[in-house]
């Protein structure tokens, strides 16, 4: 495929296409080669070593390596590293718990965050958005700050979508959940991080949905087939590619007439000025005026930014709320699930209406879903780093420029040095700790060495505690206005799906929903 493509540029300009390709070739080369003999950690190398090895084995079956890794190295204090899926990125280091404080603490320049997402994604040929000092910094500090002010639109927002997509009826309904939730997740992060208008506009919908999937879709199609020398051409002759080049383009043109508004507003004399927005888009927009480069920001700046805010978040927290919801409905857990609704009914009868605080109160269902996670992670993997200078640790740990490291987040989980009878769901686990210890801790969206789900330090997830509430509204909505079980022989949750580093739930799994027949008071 990749060849048929080369071939059709080369005949468009034969000369001038063999000698660019040649100067890369030579140059890369040479590159390459400097930079691989360099790339090794001084470290034990961890393989399957029963006979299969393959390649393949670390696309359905790394969580079995990653027990062994845990058990052998990690838990003893020593880092291993082992063959990444991704070939060229070999190898991968995983580092125990006695460096995360000095990761935490790092700066960018030396252990880079987004550089993960640069190579991981193949980010430099596919066109994916890429994580910009401006649309973290705004997540960072205006998603927080607004935070508080969200929830009424959230609220209504979130019964809207859930309305349309799971029209109540008495009958029993069988739907596929996953893409009606990653619908119901684009919805309410459009009208956060994008704009009312936006959460309207099916075509943007769509686009912000398709991004991750079709983006990761292109970096694999190209790896497969292009020489890593040859991948700058991809954006101009190679289809999967193009895609996401066109999506980016088509979302930059959504955008111009809104960004031409606002900007408009920004400049309208004093008595003409309507009340300020408070979305995503307008606090990109300030924050590109307040540093006197608003000029600069150009639609597909702003495309660029709003496609990381839904590769950031609307299927990271559709798989999360997909799996706590699978365990909800687990059989097993059927008595914990009652005493989630009562609380909800109760915490409702309280307020009358969702805010930060009322939120706060449904501890049950906080400690229930951070139980779910803990057993069902959506990564092994955690805290994921790339060396952007060779990276000596205080104990002398040299790790390689260009080595990506991580945390076995996975393997914390299971310890039982962490974790009283780690195999057991105990729904109430983190309720428990919470009453007996410090109730402002061990919540979902807490962070701590063992808790890494949002990551750690510095660079942990900016919006976690945002995320986190708009799965417990989605949860309580579902909860209170439905009867949800399995479609199947089975009410227990299906097994989770493994790729790489990832296990998500169960994607295909049907479920069958009708209105609630105990409706709430
Ligand atoms: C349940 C859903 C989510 C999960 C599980 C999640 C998880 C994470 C993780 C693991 C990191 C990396 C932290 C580290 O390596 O230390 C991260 C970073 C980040 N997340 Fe989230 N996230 C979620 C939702 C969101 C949402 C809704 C947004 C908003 C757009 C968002 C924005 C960000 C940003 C901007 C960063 C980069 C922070 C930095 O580099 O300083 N995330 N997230």
């Amino acid at each position: 495929m990749a060849l048929r493509e080369l071939a059709t540029a080369v005949q468009a300009h034969p000369r001038l296409t063999v000698v660019i390709l040649g100067v890369v070739a030579a140059v890369a080369w040479v590159a390459r080669a400097r930079h691989k003999a360099s790339r090794e950690a001084d470290l034990p190398f961890l393989r399957f070593e029963d006979g299969d090895d393959s390649r393949q084995r670390y696309a359905t079956d790394s969580g079995t390596l990653f027990k062994i890794g845990y058990d052998r190295y990690l838990k003893h204090g020593q880092a291993f590293k082992m063959r990444n899926y991704i070939g060229e990125l070999s190898p991968q280091v995983y580092l125990p718990l006695k460096y995360l404080d000095e990761v935490k603490t790092a700066p960018q320049a030396k252990l880079s965050v987004p550089y993960y997402s640069v190579l991981h994604f193949s980010q430099n040929w596919t066109g994916m958005a890429k994580q910009t000092d401006e649309a973290t910094h705004v997540i960072r500090t205006d998603l927080v700050r607004n935070q508080p002010f969200l929830y009424p639109g959230l609220e209504a927002e979130r019964a809207a979508v859930i309305d349309e997509k799971l029209p109540r009826t008495r009958e029993w309904q069988s739907v596929n959940p996953y893409p009606i939730f990653a619908y119901v997740m684009a919805r309410l992060a459009a009208k956060t991080t994008g704009s009312a208008e936006l959460a309207r506009n099916d075509e943007w919908l769509g686009i912000m949905i398709g991004v991750t999937q079709k983006s990761m879709a292109a970096a694999h199609a190209l790896r497969e087939s292009w020489p890593w020398w040859t991948r700058w051409l991809a954006r101009h002759v190679f289809p999967p590619v193009k895609e996401v080049f066109a999506d980016r383009k088509r979302a930059a043109e959504i955008l111009r007439p809104i960004l031409e508004e606002r900007v408009a507003a920004l400049h309208a004399p004093a008595d003409e000025k309507i009340e300020k927005p408070n979305d995503g888009i307008q606090w990109l927009i300030e924050y590109y005026h307040a540093r006197g480069f608003g000029a600069r920001l150009t639609p597909e700046l702003l495309a660029q930014d709003e496609l990381f805010f839904a590769i950031a978040s609307i299927h990271s927290s559709t798989a999360i709320l997909l799996s706590i919801l699978y365990d909800l409905i687990d059989e097993r857990h059927a008595q914990s699930k009652a005493e989630v609704i009562d609380e909800i009914e109760a915490v409702q009868k309280e307020f009358g209406s969702w805010s930060r605080q009322s939120v706060s109160k449904l501890v049950k269902l906080d400690s229930f879903m951070k139980e779910s996670g803990r057993l069902n992670y959506v990564a092994h993997a955690r805290v994921s780093r790339v060396a952007m200078v060779p990276y000596t640790f205080k104990d002398g740990l040299h790790i390689p420029q260009g080595t990506m490291i991580q945390l076995l987040h996975s393997g914390i989980q299971h310890d039982g040095n962490f974790f009283e009878d780690p195999e057991t769901f105990d729904p109430w686990r983190f309720l428990k700790k919470r009453k007996e210890g410090d109730p402002n801790k061990f919540q979902f969206a807490s962070l701590s060495n063992i808790e890494t789900q949002f990551g750690a330090g510095f660079h942990a997830c900016p919006a976690r505690n945002y995320a986190t509430d708009v799965i417990k509204l989605i949860l309580v909505y579902l909860l209170t206005k439905y009867d949800i079980k399995y479609d199947g022989d089975t009410q227990r949750r299906p097994p989770d799906f493994a790729h790489d580093n990832a296990t998500l739930p169960n994607l295909a799994t049907q479920i069958l929903y009708r209105e609630r027949s105990v409706p709430v008071s």
